[in-house]
């Protein structure tokens, strides 16, 4: 059963679709980023799975259920972290979640909740007036951790983070995946969610544009990577093995430098173990990956060719993590 599925669902506001026929999967366990520019539909959708607002057209099932006629199921197997979250500043964070716990009615113990969301004792018992964006941002994911939801809904849990806070979420989310529950994370950020999600889908004026990992991106647009190796020998005389690799488009051999374009992420291991074979030695290896950025503005864009023309631009490190948790 997936944890959601949505068909055809669409919202109109007036003249506008705010969300455009999606059809959408989201498999149980999975982490899958929900991607798309400022008002891309979103939080519509998100909206919508939760019965906020009903869909002009088409249907949304949550954890199997109904997500309008049965909307009173899901909502207690659903923690729902929301785009702006408002505290009550006198009471403690510990007072806000004993809250959340009593009106649904759960048996959770605030307290290891709290420290899951990495909120010490003391913060715990401070006003949550007095608390750090990162801080709300734990306080509103410990809320929505109450009664062990099946599914956490995250609307940009990422927004006004600096970038501890945001590692410090995307370890969050990856732990709260460690224990099964599938989390849906919407952002407009296609860097924040790479390195926690499973699979993106990505929407742009209400439209689903792409579902795929974000290295099944990269390759379905041509993107890749620029995999440059200094070598002990002549790069001409290894040229024909690293063109014959699988997954590596083009070698250009200058000097003692080989530069191949490498389509399929896996294609970087079998390339260097063929030139070992080969009895060529690799001194130093860069890899230049094509930057998210120009990746995700190629395809909001819709722009079919990728990013290959700002791939210039890209990220160069050869330790970017893998899509993968
Ligand atoms: N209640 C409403 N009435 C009219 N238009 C709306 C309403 N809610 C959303 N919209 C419009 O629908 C579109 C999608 O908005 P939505 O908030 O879903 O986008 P989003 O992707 O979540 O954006 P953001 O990242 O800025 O939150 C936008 O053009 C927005 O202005």
């Amino acid at each position: 059963m997936p944890a959601i599925e949505t068909s055809g669902l669409t919202k109109e506001y007036g003249e506008l679709t705010a969300v455009d026929d999606l059809d959408l999967t989201v498999d149980e366990g999975e982490v899958f980023g929900f991607l798309g520019p400022n008002g891309a539909g979103k939080s519509t959708t998100i909206d919508m799975l939760l019965d906020f607002t009903r869909p002009t057209a088409g249907s949304a099932t949550v954890l199997g259920y109904d997500a309008q006629a049965e909307a009173d199921a899901i909502s207690p197997r659903v923690g729902v972290l929301p785009e702006g979250f408002d505290i009550y500043p006198r009471l403690s964070g510990c007072r806000h979640v004993e809250f959340a716990i009593e009106t649904k009615d759960a048996a959770d113990d605030p307290a290891e909740i709290l420290e899951r969301v990495g909120l010490s004792a003391d913060d715990a018992a401070r006003p949550a007036g007095d608390y750090s964006k990162g801080m709300c941002q734990r306080l509103a994911t410990a809320i929505a951790l109450v009664g062990d939801p099946d599914l956490l809904i995250m609307d940009e849990p990422s927004s006004g983070l600096d970038p501890n806070g945001i590692r410090e979420m995307q370890e969050l989310v990856r732990s709260e995946a460690e224990r099964g529950t599938t989390v849906f994370f919407s952002s407009h950020i296609l860097e924040h969610v790479e390195a926690v999600c499973d699979r993106v889908g990505v929407l742009t004026d209400g439209e689903l544009v792409a579902v795929d990992t974000i290295d099944g991106l990269r390759e379905r647009l041509g993107g890749g990577a620029t995999m440059t190796l200094t070598l002990a020998g002549p790069a001409a005389d290894v040229r024909a093995v690293a063109d014959g690799v699988q997954g590596v488009t083009e070698a250009i051999a200058s000097g003692r430098t080989l530069e191949c374009t490498i389509a399929d992420p896996a294609a970087k291991a079998r390339l260097v173990t063929a030139l070992a074979a080969d009895g060529a030695t690799v001194r130093d290896l860069r890899i230049e990956e094509v930057s998210l950025e120009s990746l995700f503005t190629a395809l909001t864009n819709g722009d079919a060719d990728g990013p290959t023309a700002q791939a210039g631009a890209a990220d160069a490190t050869a330790t970017k993590p893998e899509v993968a948790r």
